[in-house]
């Protein structure tokens, strides 16, 4: 791609343009609306990808994103010699174009910090203003007593049930401090929390049969993000009409809990507290509370942290191997682990669309991929990290079920092994995710299902088959070369 810049004259108004949106305080502008004048503030984070952006990052290099300007100012000597040569270039206008190949590129400084630093600033900032406060309060408004344990205080608050209503469960875990009724007319005051520790609870349960078996879909909510992530637990055991829980039933802490005193076994049945199966004439609703330790004689689970991906999710996008590895997770969580064991396992399914940026981001990324970049460099130029996201939900999710004292995990990214051995997960062993279409290229390897040469490419729902192209042969390189992810490359 070529930028054009015809003149110096026009090259000194883009530094000055980038000046102004790189500034600490990016302008307002005023724009009529139907209802009169608005006034808004320029919003660098949600601008569509900006032309001056693209010219300052093929001035300086792939490294340069929204928030990492090239961090050297032009000296008065450089613009001199630019506009020297350029009104060369002027005078002999049989060469038109200063920026061409051979032109000097142009360098530019942006006006703010690295993000790094701000975002340390932030920090401090918000550091000291905790300490002038410590309790962090909502002054003017009662306080709310705030507890130790897990189910405190957000989920251990009695809901008030109301007779008639099935299911009414603790409140949802919320970020906010809410107050009930202001002890003055003055407005409120409102000051940061310190930051509460994570807290995950599991809404609902059901059995849902998948191609591979039946699995136990989880709804967890929690206090850091408004996302409903969800754990599929394959532990068909539990099916069975004799079935008692035991210590290596896979089930969540928080939805066997008693959530009021006075619910009923049908809020119980109806959020998944069940033991067996769930018929019209079988129904035995769980006794409160659970232990769920995983015991020593029986195969850890196999455990697999997904992100989402709708794209390779939904309509078989062939760009990544997603769909492909759900299916995949899926298929191996629910296999026999011997002749006498059933399958057992989970597959934790964070809502952490496109690495973490989001799927607007992920869709202006592949933009980007097309015009040459890949998955990378286009996160970067879109001004995010490679990969933002986290495991701190994923591991809690994990010691709610129970799994935290020792699984295989499934995967090729030595960050999701680190980050939840810094959470505390035992992982005691870590199986690879070969992609299928490199599986054929590993003669030891049996290739995942039946018939998958039969079916169509890029049919990675779930039961699908193999998921090829140039495009994924990319993406799964850069996974290994520029991502550090285990697993053998296949001859190109
Ligand atoms: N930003 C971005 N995200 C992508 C792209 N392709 C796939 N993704 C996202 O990448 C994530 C894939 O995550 P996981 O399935 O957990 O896999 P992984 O991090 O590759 O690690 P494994 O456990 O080895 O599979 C999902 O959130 C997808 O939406 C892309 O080109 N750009």
């Amino acid at each position: 791609m070529s930028v054009q810049m015809t003149s110096p004259a026009a090259l000194m108004t883009d530094f000055d343009v980038l000046t102004m949106l790189t500034s600490s305080s990016p302008p307002s502008f005023k724009h009529k609306t139907a209802i009169g004048i608005a006034n808004n503030r320029y919003k660098r984070r949600e601008a569509p990808l900006d032309p001056l952006l693209l010219a300052a990052a093929i001035s300086s290099g792939p490294h340069v994103t929204r928030h990492h300007y090239h961090h050297h100012q032009p000296s008065i000597q450089e613009v001199e010699g630019l506009l020297a040569s350029s009104s060369t270039n002027d005078a002999s206008s049989s060469q038109p174009n200063p920026t061409g190949a051979d032109a000097p590129k142009p360098k530019y400084q942006s006006q703010q910090a690295p993000r790094s630093e701000r975002l340390k600033q932030k920090e401090e900032a918000q550091h000291n203003e905790n300490q002038r406060e410590p309790l962090g309060v909502v002054a003017n408004l009662p306080r709310r007593p705030r507890g130790p344990s897990l189910l405190q205080p957000i989920f251990a608050e009695p809901a008030k049930t109301s007779s008639n209503v099935i299911g009414a469960g603790p409140p949802a875990p919320s970020p906010f401090v809410l107050s009930s009724s202001p002890s003055t007319l003055s407005p409120p005051i409102i000051r940061h929390l310190p930051p509460a520790p994570l807290q995950v609870q599991c809404m609902a349960r059901t059995r849902i049969p998948t191609p591979h078996g039946p699995v136990f879909l989880h709804l967890y909510r929690n206090n850091k993000d408004m996302k409903e992530h969800l754990a599929f637990v394959a532990d068909p055991d539990q099916l069975r009409d004799d079935y008692t829980i035991d210590t290596h039933s896979i089930r969540s802490a928080s939805l066997e809990a008693r959530w009021s005193d006075d619910e009923t076994d049908l809020d119980r049945l109806a959020r998944g507290a069940y033991v067996g199966r769930l018929t019209p004439t079988t129904q035995r609703a769980s006794e409160p509370g659970l232990s769920t330790s995983s015991s020593d004689n029986v195969l850890p689970p196999l455990v697999r942290i997904h992100s989402e991906c709708f794209t390779g999710e939904t309509i078989g996008s062939m760009r990544c191997d997603c769909g492909e590895q759900l299916d995949e997770a899926l298929r191996l969580i629910s296999l026999p682990r011997s002749s006498t064991s059933p399958g057992r396992g989970a597959v934790i399914y964070l809502r952490q669309e496109g690495r973490g940026i989001g799927l607007l981001s992920k869709i202006r990324a592949y933009n980007l991929q097309d015009m040459g970049h890949d998955t990378v460099q286009a996160n970067l130029l879109l001004g995010h990290g490679a990969d933002e996201r986290r495991y701190d939900i994923a591991a809690a999710i994990m010691r709610d079920l129970g799994l935290d004292s020792g699984v295989e995990l499934l995967t090729n990214n030595p960050d999701k092994v680190k980050s939840l051995e810094v959470e505390g997960i035992k992982v005691l062993k870590r199986r690879e995710m070969v992609p299928r279409s490199w599986q054929q290229n590993r003669e030891h390897v049996h290739v995942a299902g039946d018939n998958h040469d039969a079916r169509v490419a890029g049919a990675t729902l779930i039961g699908g088959g193999i998921t090829y192209g140039p495009e994924l042969e990319k993406y799964l390189r850069t996974k290994v070369e520029r991502m550090g992810h285990m697993l053998e490359l296949p001859p190109q």
